[in-house]
């Protein structure tokens, strides 16, 4: 837990259209990899909003299938910055989300297996500048958090956790927030992400995949 913690966070997720999200799973789940984008889409902003400590949840977005699905949930659709690329994206979420006065955090919105005691407990160990989470590679991030009044400086990408890191945000330590490093892009990841337990949305997919044309798609491991 930080010394000093935020009692309160916006968060930030995004989403990018769903005819090109999820490359990564195009080999394995030819047919469901717009479904699956967007169902990790659904069941992480549901799981973000049941966290008590989340005050918040502003999707940026300029796909209308995902708009209309997180609007449901509660949360609040921003559009994206044209062609601009993810850290764009979630700077101008971020300007969005601090106006409400909270901290401000960007969360990847493919988490499917997310749980909001685990985000409770990530959260809880930010602190009050700029604290990151490391995805279970080890390379990436899934979590980069600003205290109120701190500029997030998004720094996403490839090797995002060593430039996370180098920009001075503070890693979060790892233990017991595996759902909130689970990020999903590639078929081994969503079967581990199945193997956590993920969202229900998820599950309703894997499960038509699982019930449909044997050997077309199948749970890579
Ligand atoms: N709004 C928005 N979201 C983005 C953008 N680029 C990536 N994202 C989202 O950021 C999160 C992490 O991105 P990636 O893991 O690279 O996801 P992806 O680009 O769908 O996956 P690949 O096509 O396999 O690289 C996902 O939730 C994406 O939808 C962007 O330019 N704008
Ligand atoms: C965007 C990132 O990675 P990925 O494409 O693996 O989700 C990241 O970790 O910063």
């Amino acid at each position: 837990m930080a010394d000093v913690q935020v009692a309160s966070w916006t968060l930030v997720l995004p989403v990018k259209r769903l005819t090109i999200a999820k490359s990564r799973l195009a080999d394995a789940y030819p047919q469901h990899r717009p479904e699956f984008a967007l169902a990790f889409a659904i069941d992480t902003t549901a799981a973000a909003l049941a966290t008590p400590m989340v005050s918040g949840v502003v999707v940026v977005t300029d796909d209308p299938t995902v708009a209309l699905a997180v609007t449901a949930l509660g949360a609040k659709v921003e559009p994206d910055v044209p062609d601009a690329g993810l850290n764009e994206a979630l700077a101008h979420g971020a300007a969005v989300a601090a106006r409400a006065g909270t901290g401000v955090a960007a969360l990847s919105a493919d988490l499917p297996a997310l749980r909001p005691s685990e985000l409770t407990s990530a959260l809880a160990a930010c602190g009050t500048g700029r604290s990151f989470v490391i995805d279970l590679p080890g390379t990436g991030t899934t979590l980069l958090a600003a205290g109120p009044g701190v500029e997030l400086d998004p720094r996403f990408g490839v090797g995002s956790a060593l430039a996370h890191q180098a920009s001075g945000a503070v890693p979060v330590e790892h233990a017991g927030i595996v759902s909130v490093r689970r990020d999903v892009d590639t078929a081994a990841d969503l079967a581990h992400a199945v193997q956590l337990g993920v969202g229900p949305q998820t599950a309703e997919v894997m499960s038509l995949v699982l019930g449909g044309v044997i050997g077309s798609e199948g749970l890579a491991c």
